[in-house]
């Protein structure tokens, strides 16, 4: 792998579900310190897509690459490969304290097992946390700007949750973290948190794929921006020229530009 190599890549990427296509031989690329902006309407194949990445669905066709190495097995494979994500509808241990759920991550990536995984979690549990691990879930607290450690999940409002998904992700030291939505529901506290990751990671030369309804946020925080509709890419390239483009003006507005003037 060279410097140009990107640092994931999605070839030929198609899912159906019955008769729905919910992806569609879909390609893309992901290069080290860059932000991958996904948009597009309700139904267009954007969590379907980031579900294909991480695992959590199987393709029907198409191959992954991560570092110069094909990407497959399931999700806890993959996590062990470096990747890391959140979820639409964040998936917090609710009955866990804030930073349990945080140090899951971290959990994950040390054992690279769901069996050891969960042993550790147990032992965590039963047992006051290591004074190592503790301050872990202070800075990982920290990057994501929540403060709490010992409330439970449950009790957190659904930008807080969004937030610890991000901590909890960080754990796990990804190389590309895959955000599905981080911004829906967050205040200004929790869409802060979640740009300030973002910046780190791209800072440190990882990848990150960034799924969110917010146009406006996607658009100033992504490098390249790829718009998707009915499963398939519409157009992909800066965010500027997205904007300007006659498919997003049509699959957000129904009308190419010149229409919008007459
Ligand atoms: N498990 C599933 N079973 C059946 N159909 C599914 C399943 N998951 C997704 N779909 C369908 O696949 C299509 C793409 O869905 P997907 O959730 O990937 O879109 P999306 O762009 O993430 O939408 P949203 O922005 O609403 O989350 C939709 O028509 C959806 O109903």
């Amino acid at each position: 792998m060279t410097t140009a190599d990107p640092l994931l890549s999605g070839s030929g990427l198609s899912k159906s579900y019955g008769g729905v296509h919910a992806v569609s031989d879909v390609s893309f690329t992901l290069h080290a310190g860059e932000v991958l902006g996904l948009i597009g309407p309700n139904g267009a194949g954007k969590t379907t897509l980031v579900d294909l990445v991480t695992g959590a669905q199987d393709a029907d066709t198409g191959e992954l690459v991560l570092t110069g190495s094909p990407l497959r097995g399931g999700a806890a494979h993959r996590a062990a490969q470096g990747l890391a994500r959140t979820f639409q509808h964040p998936q917090l241990a609710l009955d866990l304290s804030v930073a349990d759920n945080l140090l899951l991550g971290a959990y994950a990536a040390r054992h690279r097992g769901l069996g050891r995984l969960l042993a550790g979690l147990v032992r965590g549990i039963l047992r006051p946390h290591a004074p190592a691990d503790r301050a872990l879930a202070e800075r990982l607290a920290t990057s994501v700007g929540i403060s709490g450690l010992d409330r439970h999940a449950r009790d957190l409002t659904l930008g807080e949750q969004r937030l610890v998904e991000v901590g909890r992700a960080l754990g796990a030291e990804p190389c590309v973290l895959l955000l599905d939505e981080p911004f829906a529901g967050a205040d200004a506290h929790g869409v802060a948190g979640t740009t300030r990751v973002i910046e780190v990671l791209r800072g440190a030369g990882h990848g990150v794929i960034l799924v969110d309804h917010n146009v406006d946020l996607v658009t100033t925080l992504a490098d390249r921006v790829m718009l998707m509709e009915r499963g398939r890419v519409a157009f992909e390239g800066s965010p500027a020229d997205c904007l300007a483009s006659p498919e997003m003006q049509r699959v957000y507005f129904g009308t190419a530009p010149e229409e919008v003037a007459s």
